[in-house]
C-alpha cells in the first residue's frame, strides 16, 4: 500500500500499514558484537542556573527507550528535547537530579559511553578528507586492535550498507545534506555501539533524503540497537516509521508510546485527531495548547513518562526491589497502569528482554505481540547476530586502541590537512620569503658596518615582531576550527584528548620551523651577519623558539577564548613584550615595579638571545667606513643594551620554559573548554 495513503483511510481502520522496504541491504554482519541495551530514566530533573534564579527544564520526567526499535523524541519548540537528548547521551551531566538505568542497572558513565554513540546535528566532518579516508581514520581509532583486512571488510560493509560506496575517493565537504548525515552514522557504527541517539537527522534534509535517513536509523534499530532521535514535525510518512514516540511539553512527558496508539491514545482523552490530520502535526498543536490547555491532563494520563502505550497498553509499572547490595532489580510484569482508561484492546504484554551488565539475563517476560507489525518486522529485518546477548563481564578498554596509536593516527591526520591546505601552506611559504627578502634589500649588508648597528639593532628587533606574529595568528584558530569535530570525536571516545592534543601541537612544529629555517637564512646572509656557522645556529636557535613560543601563545589563547575575543586579544596583549624586550628601553632604565613583566616577555629572550649571538663571544670589531663609528666595538652595543652580563643559554633556557608552560596551561584550557561546552 503507498505510504501517504494512510491519510486517506478513516482513523477506527486501525489495521492500516505502511509497508517500510528499507533502501539498504542489511549485510553488516562482519561488526564486532556488541550487547544489546535497553534505557531507563526515572524522575529527570534538569536546573540550570540563570543570573539569579533557577530555571527548570526537565521536571521529573521518566521513559523507557528499548533495544530494538527506533524511538523519536518529539515537541515544541523549547520543550526540552535537545536537554534531555544530551542528559540520556551522558554529554550533560550537572544540575541533573534522577536515575538513569542500563538494563535495569544504574548507569555507569564510562561504561555507557562505550555503548554508545551520539550523532550531533551538524554531522561534525572534517571536511579535508574523503569519505575512505575519514572511514579508515574512524576503524583505526575504533576497532584498531582488529587486523586491517578485516577492518577494511567491515568499512566495505558499512559503506555498501549506507550507499555511500561509490562516493569513497570523494572529499566529504563535496557531500550533499544526505550523504554527510550518511556518513557520520558510518563513522560511528564503525564500533557497532547499541545505543545510537541523534540529535535531528532530519534538518536540512529534502522529504526523499529525510525518508532513506530514517530507514536508514530503522533498520539499524531493527538489527537489535537502541535508536533514540530528536526530531521536530515528521511527516506522516516519516512518523509511521517510529516504533515508539516520546513528546515533551514544557520539559514534562504527554505521551510516551507506540506512534500507531497516539491517535487512540489521544481519543481516550477527548482530544480527536481531525481525519486527513497528520498525527505528528496534531500532538504537537495539543503540546502547544492549540486545542486548549492539555499538558497537565496528558501529563498525569502518562504519569509524566512512567507510563508507556505500548501497543495501546500502559508499560509495566517499575517497582523496584532493592537488593542487600544496594543494586536494583525489576519484578515480573505488571499489567495494571491505566487499563481503566484505556479500551481493553489496547492491552497487550510487551516483549522485553532485559540484560544486566554482569551477563545475567533476566527475562523480564517475552510477550506475545498481538499482531504487532513492529515485532513482526523485526522478527524478519534483525540480524541478531549483530548484537551479542550480555554484556561482557571483562573491563572494556576505554579507546579502542592505543593512546600512542591514537597519538599518530590523528598526527597523520593532521598532516594530512596541511598537505590539503595548500593554499594555506604556500601562503605562509610565500610570506616567509618575501618578507625575507624584503628586509634584506632594506638592512642589505649592514651587519658588518659599525656605522649602522643601530639600524642592524631595529633588523634584530623587527625578526622577532615578524616571527611573532605569523606564527602566533596561525594557531589562533587551530582550536576554534576544530572544537565541534573534537567535542564529537572525544566525546565519542574515538581518542583521548592527550593524545589529540599532542598530535595537534606537535603536527605544525615542522612547518613552522621550515618557514622559519627559511627566513632566517634568506635574512641573515642578506644583510650579512657574521659568516660563522655557530652564530648562525644560536641566531637560528633564538629565532625557532620565540616562533615556536608565539605559536604556543596562539594555542593558548584559541583554547581558552572564542575566535572574536581571541583574535582581538592575542596580538594586543603582545604589546607588554615587545615593549618590555629591552629594545625600546633598556633594562635599567625600566621602574623597577614594572622589571616583572621583562621576565616574562619571550620577546627579550628572544631579542637578547639573536643580539648576543650577533654582537657577544668575542665578535672582532666591526668596520668603519666613516671617521668615527661610535658602535665599532660589539662590546659598546652590548653595554649600550644593557646585555654585557647577559647569558645566552639563560634566554635559551627561559625559551624552552616559557614554551613548555604554554603548551601545558594550553592543554589545561582546552580540557576546561571541553568540560564547560557540555556544563
Ligand atoms: N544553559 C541554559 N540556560 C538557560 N536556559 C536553557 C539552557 N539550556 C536550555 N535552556 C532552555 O531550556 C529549554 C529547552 O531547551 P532545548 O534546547 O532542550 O529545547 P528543544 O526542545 O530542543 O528546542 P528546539 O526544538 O527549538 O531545539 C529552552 O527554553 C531553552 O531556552
Amino acid at each position: 500500500m503507498a505510504a501517504d495513503s494512510i491519510l486517506l483511510q478513516p482513523r477506527n481502520q486501525t489495521d492500516v500499514k505502511i509497508d517500510i522496504i528499507p533502501s539498504q541491504p542489511k549485510t553488516l554482519t562482519h561488526l564486532p558484537k556488541r550487547p544489546k541495551v535497553d534505557l531507563s530514566f526515572e524522575d529527570l530533573k534538569y536546573t540550570v542556573n540563570q543570573q539569579k534564579s533557577e530555571k527548570i527544564i526537565l521536571k521529573c520526567v521518566s521513559g523507557q527507550l528499548r533495544s530494538g526499535e527506533l524511538t523519536a523524541i518529539m515537541g515544541p519548540s523549547g520543550a526540552g528535547k535537545s536537554t534531555l537528548l544530551n542528559i540520556l547521551t551522558g554529554y550533560k551531566t550537572r544540575g541533573l537530579e534522577g536515575n538513569i538505568y542500563v538494563n535495569n542497572f544504574p548507569r555507569n558513565l564510562s561504561q555507557f559511553r562505550k555503548l554508545s554513540a551520539y550523532i550531533m546535528q551538524d554531522n561534525q566532518l572534517h571536511a579535508n578528507l574523503t569519505v575512505d579516508e575519514a572511514m579508515t581514520v574512524a576503524a583505526k581509532l575504533k576497532i584498531g586492535s582488529k587486523k586491517s583486512k578485516e577492518r577494511e571488510e567491515i568499512i566495505n560493509e558499512i559503506l555498501d550498507t549506507l550507499g555511500l560506496r561509490e562516493h569513497r575517493s570523494t572529499m566529504t565537504s563535496g557531500l550533499s545534506g544526505g550523504q554527510k548525515k550518511r556518513l557520520s552514522i558510518a563513522l560511528e557504527l564503525v564500533s557497532n555501539p547499541p545505543v545510537m541517539f541523534f540529535d535531528e537527522p532530519t534538518s536540512g534534509l529534502d522529504s526523499s533524503s529525510c525518508f532513506q535517513c530514517i530507514s536508514l536509523l530503522r533498520t539499524l534499530a531493527s538489527g537489535g540497537r537502541t535508536i533514540i532521535c530528536t526530531i521536530h514535525q515528521p511527516s506522516a510518512r516519516l512518523f509511521e516509521m517510529f516504533d515508539q514516540l516520546y513528546t515533551l511539553a514544557d520539559g514534562q512527558c504527554v505521551y510516551q508510546g507506540s506512534t500507531k496508539q497516539l491517535v487512540p491514545f489521544l481519543g481516550t482523552l477527548g482530544l480527536q485527531c481531525p481525519s486527513y490530520h497528520n498525527p505528528a502535526s496534531f500532538i504537537i498543536e495539543v503540546a502547544c495548547g492549540e486545542y486548549g490547555d492539555n499538558t497537565k491532563k496528558l501529563v498525569e494520563a502518562i504519569d509524566n513518562g512512567k507510563e508507556d502505550i505500548k501497543l495501546g497498553q500502559p508499560f509495566p509499572q517499575r517497582a523496584k526491589e532493592v537488593l542487600n547490595n544496594g543494586s536494583e532489580k525489576y519484578p515480573e510484569t505488571q499489567k495494571n497502569l491505566n487499563e481503566n482508561t484505556l479500551p481493553d484492546k489496547f492491552v497487550n504484554t510487551p516483549s522485553n528482554i532485559h540484560v544486566g551488565f554482569e551477563g545475567i539475563v533476566t527475562e523480564v517476560s517475552k510477550g506475545v505481540a498481538n499482531g504487532s507489525s513492529v515485532a513482526n518486522e523485526k522478527s524478519e529485518n534483525v540480524d541478531s547476530s549483530l548484537l551479542e546477548d550480555s554484556i561482557s563481564t571483562t573491563q572494556q578498554p576505554r579507546y579502542g586502541t592505543s593512546q600512542l596509536n591514537q597519538f599518530f593516527i590523528v598526527l597523520k591526520r593532521a598532516l594530512l590537512f596541511s598537505r590539503r591546505d595548500w593554499t594555506l601552506m604556500y601562503l605562509r611559504l610565500f610570506a616567509h620569503i618575501l618578507v625575507g627578502l624584503l628586509i634584506g634589500a632594506l638592512y642589505y649588508d649592514i651587519g658588518n658596518d659599525g656605522n649602522k648597528v643601530l639600524s642592524n639593532l631595529g633588523f634584530l628587533f623587527f625578526n622577532m615582531l615578524f616571527l611573532m606574529y605569523t606564527s602566533m595568528t596561525i594557531t589562533i584558530l587551530s582550536f576554534p576550527l576544530e572544537m565541534p569535530v573534537l567535542l564529537k570525536e572525544n566525546f565519542n571516545r574515538w581518542y583521548s584528548l592527550k593524545s589529540y592534543y599532542l598530535a595537534i601541537t606537535l603536527s605544525d612544529i615542522p612547518f613552522q620551523a621550515i618557514f622559519c629555517i627559511i627566513y632566517v637564512t634568506i635574512v641573515y646572509f642578506m644583510t650579512s651577519q657574521p659568516y660563522e656557522a655557530s652564530r648562525f645556529g644560536m641566531f637560528l636557535a633564538a629565532c625557532l623558539l620565540v616562533s615556536f613560543v608565539a605559536q604556543s601563545v596562539g594555542l593558548v589563547v584559541g583554547a581558552a577564548m572564542n575566535v572574536q575575543n581571541g583574535v582581538f586579544l592575542a596580538p594586543v596583549m603582545s604589546v607588554p613584550f615587545l615593549l618590555f624586550s629591552g629594545f625600546f628601553v633598556s633594562f635599567d632604565a625600566i621602574p623597577i615595579y614594572l622589571r616583572w613583566i621583562t621576565y616574562l616577555s619571550y620577546i627579550r629572550y628572544g631579542f637578547e638571545g639573536t643580539a648576543l649571538a650577533t654582537y657577544s663571544f668575542n665578535r672582532p670589531k666591526l668596520m668603519c667606513s666613516v671617521q668615527y663609528c661610535h658602535f665599532k666595538d660589539p662590546t659598546t652595543t652590548l653595554e649600550e643594551l644593557d646585555m654585557l652580563n647577559a647569558n645566552y643559554n639563560i634566554d635559551i633556557i627561559a625559551l624552552i620554559a616559557i614554551f613548555l608552560v604554554l603548551r601545558i596551561a594550553a592543554y589545561f584550557f582546552l580540557r576546561w573548554k571541553l568540560k564547560s561546552n557540555r556544563a
